[in-house]
């Protein structure tokens, strides 16, 4: 399986089952999509932030319909809503299977809950996901292991701590470093001393220099080496 980076900004996302996990798919794509979440019942409070996966929540975008498909009812909810992508989240295997049937018949993106392991070509995996703000690292096990995507996930969140913040200064240095036609080379080297500086790293996470200062004093070191032109 191959990581990829999706925007569901505004499209249709459609969720069968709204239990614990149903409801946790749904918040995580609520951030961008209209998630539409059909079930016969619903988890208590599914849109509560939980310490699962607290970034991600979101409580807009959602509608909850109550209704309990059968198979034949299924595919005519896809067809109905023409999602991009598919959840099936549901505790019944057939209703599952049919919705994986009907999504992959219809070259739609389908993500399947009670499976782990070895999947039909076309499925997707949701992943475990630290992110601060634009920064974003997923942890898959290849379906086959998720509390250890969870585990690694959580490890993982100390080491993303400013990460935002570095992505910010670098995106705005190599953006001046362009504009002021600074070779490519001379770029990498100045891009790659900022982000392996532990000093800035420290900085940026104490809040001790904020971004501007940051960009403000690279730009100013490699102006003062003659780097600009101006
Ligand atoms: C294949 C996959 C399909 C998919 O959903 O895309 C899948 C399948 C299954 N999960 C099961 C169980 C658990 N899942 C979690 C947690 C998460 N599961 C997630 C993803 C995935 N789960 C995909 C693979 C991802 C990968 O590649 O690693 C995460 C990462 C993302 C998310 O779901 O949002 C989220 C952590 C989020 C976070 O915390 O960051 C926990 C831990 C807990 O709940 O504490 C348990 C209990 C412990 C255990 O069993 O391991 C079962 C058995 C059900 C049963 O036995 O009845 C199946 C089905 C089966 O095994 O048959
Ligand atoms: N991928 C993952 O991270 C995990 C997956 N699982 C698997 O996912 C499935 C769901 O897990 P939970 O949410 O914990 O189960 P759950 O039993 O809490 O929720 C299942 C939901 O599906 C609904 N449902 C039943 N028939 C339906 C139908 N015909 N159409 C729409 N909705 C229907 C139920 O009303 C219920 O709300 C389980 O079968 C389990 O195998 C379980 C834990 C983690």
């Amino acid at each position: 399986m191959i990581p990829l980076l999706h925007d569901f900004t505004d499209v249709p996302v459609l969720v069968f089952g709204g239990g614990r996990v149903g409801a946790r798919k749904a918040r995580r794509f609520a951030r961008e999509a209209d998630v539409t979440v059909v079930s016969p019942e619903f988890a208590d409070e599914p849109f509560a932030p939980d310490e699962a996966d607290d970034a991600e929540s979101t409580a807009g975008n959602v509608d909850f319909v109550r209704a309990e498909p059968d198979s034949d009812a299924v595919a005519e909810w896809i067809d109905r809503l023409e999602p991009a992508l598919v959840v099936a989240a549901t505790d019944d295997e057939t209703v599952n299977e049919a919705a994986v049937e009907t999504a992959r018949e219809r070259g739609i993106l389908v993500n399947r809950a009670d499976r782990a392991g070895e999947r039909d070509p076309g499925s997707v995996v949701v992943p475990a996901t630290v992110r601060d703000e634009q920064v974003v690292v997923s942890i898959s096990t290849g379906a086959t292991a998720p509390a250890l995507s969870k585990h690694l996930r959580r490890e993982l969140e100390d080491t993303l701590e400013g990460a935002s913040e570095m992505a910010t200064v670098l995106a705005a240095v190599r953006t001046e470093l362009k504009r002021r036609g600074v070779p490519a080379n001379r770029r990498r080297t100045i891009v790659s001393d900022v982000v392996s500086d532990s000093a800035t790293w420290t900085a940026l996470r104490t809040g001790n220099s904020n971004t501007s200062q940051v960009i403000e004093d690279v730009l100013d070191d490699e102006r003062s080496r003659g780097g600009d032109p101006r």
